[in-house]
């Protein structure tokens, strides 16, 4: 792990959801760190809670334990101009590119919005330059692609105006849930790969959500195996992948079918749609599962 200061850390975060016996908890005292220019991937299978921590960090749940950190210092205390400065730095990238862009607002408004809201202090032609750089960063053609509406663009020039809009304002910290599992195979990796360079160029902090350890394993130095809300095993990907030592991460890896497969060959044939994580997934047995969780330990996390 790194030894660079955390800008985001989650310390002992608890949610959970219902009452009584229909109680779910998705998220069992659960405690990470983001570093700059670091991504840590966040794998686990469907339920897990793997979003809730994603929701507990956009501020969308209040943790009903924990404290959520920013620079070390508790969000929840600061004061509001902090809160502020907290929403500005950390951006979420969505699953669905298409259902997080208004159908009613050119690519123009999604990106000139952002600005307005964050850096009122940008005149319009200040503004429009930095509308151009993010553009050019996510490869995209300025003057092609502002006056198009959402349903005008590929799913993949979606994702990349989702990606712009994110760094539009600046951002330290990008929160990518599952970015990629409702693309085209064929345009997966050129996410993936902006999503690496974003993080080398810009020095961010990403957290990647994931059903998938092969495109873990492509983007992160870092990885968290994530069951039933709480973190099981985590650490550098390739010591965690190349020697898992929890049973879970064991049964996560068995699970595919070849994992020292090249990424690209994988995304290429089609083996990493939606549908065979899914498939996958449902093939390992719930139960063993379950009782591998009930009888081993827990890894303790990083204080
Ligand atoms: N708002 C909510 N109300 C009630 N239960 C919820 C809510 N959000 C999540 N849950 C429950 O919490 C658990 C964790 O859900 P979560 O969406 O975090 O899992 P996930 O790992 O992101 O799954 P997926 O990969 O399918 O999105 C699940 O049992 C889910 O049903």
């Amino acid at each position: 792990m790194s030894d660079t200061t955390p800008i985001l850390a989650l310390d002992h975060v608890s949610k959970s959801f219902g009452r009584a016996e229909a109680r779910v908890h998705a998220a069992r005292s659960i405690s990470f760190a983001l570093h700059p220019g670091r991504t840590l991937a966040l794998v686990g299978e469907s339920g897990s809670g793997k979003t809730t921590a994603a929701r507990l960090i956009m501020r969308e749940y209040r943790p009903d334990e924990g404290r959520l950190l920013f620079r070390g210092s508790p969000v929840e205390d600061g004061p509001l101009g902090s809160l502020k400065a907290y929403r500005r730095a950390v951006q979420m990238v969505f699953q669905d590119p298409f259902s997080s862009l208004n159908p009613v607002h050119t690519v123009r408004y999604h990106l000139e919005r952002p600005l307005q809201l964050h850096q009122p202090a940008l005149k319009g032609a200040e503004r429009r330059a930095a509308i151009a750089e993010v553009l050019t960063r996510v490869k995209l053609d300025p003057a092609l692609i502002l006056p198009k509406y959402p349903h005008e663009l590929s799913g993949g020039q979606r994702q990349r105006i989702s990606i712009a809009r994110a760094l539009a304002v600046n951002p330290e910290v990008i929160i990518a849930d599952e970015p990629t599992s409702m693309l085209d195979v064929s345009v997966r990796l050129g996410i993936l790969n902006l999503l690496n360079d974003m993080k080398r160029q810009l020095g961010l902090a990403v957290l990647y959500i994931t059903h998938d350890i092969a495109t873990a394993r492509y983007v992160a130095e870092d990885i968290m195996v994530m069951y039933a809300g709480q973190i099981v095993e985590w650490g550098e990907t390739e010591s965690v992948l190349g020697n898992p030592q929890h049973p879970y991460t064991r049964l996560l890896l068995s699970a595919v079918p070849d994992p020292d497969r090249r990424l690209t060959e994988t995304l290429f044939d089609g083996e990493l749609s939606r549908v065979d994580v899914i498939r996958r997934q449902s093939a390992i047995d719930q139960s063993e599962v379950r009782e591998i969780a009930a009888n081993h330990f827990i890894r303790p996390m990083p204080a």
